[in-house]
Order: C-alpha cells, then structure tokens, then sequence
C-alpha cells in the first residue's frame, strides 16, 4: 500500500475510519458474467480475422488485441514509472504541473470531466471519480516548467514511444473496422490528437462505495487500454449486464468509441464502460489511449446530421455544464423522416 500522503485529500479523508486507520476492503471480486467475459473477442493484430473484428466491433464494442507488436519491456517500464510518480507526496505531484497550460500534460483527480486541451472542467459533482491521472496530449512533447524531475522527462520519453506504438495501432485497427463497413474509418485517426492518459484507482472503501470512473462511452475513433497486470475493475455494459474485463498480461484492450460508430452508421458500437476498483489491497492503473478526428473533420453518417468533432465536443461539455452529464452521439441523430403525405394518401387509398 502506498504511502496516505500520496492520495489527493478528499480521497485521504474518505479512506479514514473513525478510528484513523486506513481501511483495506478484503475478498474477491464482484459481480459479472464470468463466461461473457471469457468470450470477449481476441484479435490478433498479425493476422486479424475479419469475422472475429466485425462481430468484435458489432456486438462487444470491446476486443482483446495480441500480438500488437508493443515490446514488453516498455509496458513493463511505463507501468513502473506510473507507480513512481503515483507514490509521490500529494503536493509533490501538484508541484511539478502547477505551470502547465492549455495543452500540455496536467495532474487531475476526482473527475475524468475535461475539456480539449486537458484541463478539468467539472470538480463540483458530487458523485467523484475515484481516480487520479495525469494527462499526455502526444502532440505536445513538452513538459509544463514545473515538472523538472528527471524521472519525468523519462517517463514523458517512454509515453511518447509508446504512443508511436498506439498510432500504428489505432490506425491498423480503424483501416481493418473500415474495409468491413465500406469505409475509410483510417482517415478519421488523426495522430496529432491523440492522448495518453495515467490513471491511478486507489481501492474504495466499503462504506462510501463510489466508482472508480463512471458509465461513459468514449469520444474517441478507438481507445487503447494497458490494464494493470494484478487489478481487476474494468467493466463494460453487454445486454444489460455489466462484465468484467479480466486482465492479461501483455494484451491490449480496444474500445470502440462513439466516432467509429458515428461514421460506421451505428454499424459498429461505442459501449457504456466503467472502472469498479474494490476488494483489493493494491490501487489499480492503467494507460489508456484515446485518438480522435481532426477538429474540423465532417462526420458523415446516415444515421447522424454531419457534424465536425469540434461541435461534438463542444456539445459534450455544454451538456455536462447544464446537465451534469454527456448525452452524446444521441444529440446528432437524424430526425425519423415522415412518409411523404402523398405516399401515405396512396397507401390510404389501397
Ligand atoms: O482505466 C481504465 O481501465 C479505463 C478508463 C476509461 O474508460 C477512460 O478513461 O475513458
Ligand atoms: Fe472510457
């Protein structure tokens, strides 16, 4: 366990028994379908099966990715310079981002809530994530000022090669979804955009149960998640039961997101997920990577008004602001077109 110090205050407070001890939720896991979650499709990124993708894309929303060509060793060493940096003092980590700007890594807790650039938009809800992260826009290779200590610039370094890795991916991955749906899915990865997002899930404790991180779909064309090796805790919806999704070593998991299904006309589908982190003695992390569309690029789709992801997003965190939560692809959909009256006078007629 980590030192108390470590965790943002708010989850510090709520770990607390009366009697000032830290409190470890104890036992095994929870919920689910195990046999769901075994059959979760495993593709092959070497030799994809296009069966086994399509159905992956239609009914799971979610596939295992093997043989995706990402050295261990360089999961193994992101992983370890996650925990690092995670097991600093609170303030430390507040310290080395306090220069950031609009667009360069950030230091987050609390809410997965952000806006474009990084920056978290809502720390007001109630219901907090039960998280912390740091988060990578790939586009920037520069640290904010603060962040001098060296373990970070490697770190940094790693994340980029790593997200080298995850563009190959991503865009391998959206070109194969693509020629399954008669589409050009590749040309909607735009590398520039993508994130890399450090997460760190510290167990929750059994009286104030919360979610590590709550239903939501991704705005993204895909995601990519390293899942810790000893943690379990990511689930996602399949006909209304929530599954887990165990993890295994030195396999990716890929998320279709809402602008892969948007463009495949809902032919592919962006599935609710959340992360659950409970019953454990270890925190959980994870290394997810989300890309997205150019900012002015036309989403073309038979099923939704053509919209740029610029205007999704900026609909995304109006509907947050107002709301308190992302409605989505939903806002886009065509309006059911009404029978010509001409038509429906005819079919009166016979
Ligand atoms: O940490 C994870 O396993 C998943 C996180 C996630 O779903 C997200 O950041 O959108
Ligand atoms: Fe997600």
């Amino acid at each position: 366990m980590n030192d108390p110090q470590s965790y943002p205050p708010v989850f510090r407070r709520r770990r607390q028994t009366s009697n000032g001890t830290i409190h470890v939720d104890e036992g095994g896991g929870g919920g689910g379908k195990p046999e769901e979650a075994a059959a979760v499709p495993v593709i092959d990124l070497e030799r994809p099966d296009v069966g086994k993708l399509r159905e992956a894309g239609r009914d799971w929303g979610f596939f295992r990715l093997v043989n995706h060509g990402v050295p261990e060793p360089l999961l193994e060493q992101l992983k370890t310079h996650a925990a690092d940096f995670f097991a600093q003092p609170f303030d430390s980590k507040q310290a080395l981002f306090s220069s950031g700007g609009d667009g360069t890594a950030s230091y987050f807790w609390g809410t997965p809530i952000l806006n474009s650039s990084g920056r978290t938009l809502d720390k007001s809800a109630q219901e907090i994530n039960w998280v912390e992260a740091i988060n990578l826009p790939l586009s920037s290779s520069q640290l904010p000022a603060t962040c001098h200590h060296p373990s970070l610039q490697s770190f940094r370094t790693l994340v980029g090669e790593y997200g080298k890795h995850m563009g190959r991916i991503s865009r391998t991955v959206a070109d194969a979804m693509g020629k399954l749906a008669s589409l050009e899915c590749g040309d909607y990865v735009s590398e520039p955009t993508g994130i890399i997002r450090v997460y760190r899930y510290p167990q929750v404790p059994p009286q104030q149960p919360a979610d590590g991180m709550q239903a939501h779909t991704d705005s993204s064309v895909v995601s990519i998640v390293l899942q810790d090796d000893q943690v379990s805790g990511l689930e996602f919806l399949k006909n209304d039961v929530w599954v887990p999704l165990e993890p295994v070593p030195n396999t990716l998991v890929v998320n279709i997101g809402d602008m892969m299904q948007a463009i495949s006309d809902d032919e592919f589908r962006s599935v609710k997920h959340r992360v659950k982190v409970k019953k454990c003695k270890e925190d959980r992390i994870s290394i997810c990577y989300f890309v997205f569309p150019g900012e002015g690029q036309i989403m073309e789709s038979s099923k939704y008004k053509p919209f740029t992801y610029r205007e999704f997003q900026q609909q995304v965190q109006e509907d947050i602001k107002t709301l308190g939560f992302k409605v989505g692809l939903e806002r886009f959909k065509r309006l059911p077109v009404d029978p010509p009256a001409t038509k429906l006078a005819a079919s009166l007629i016979n």
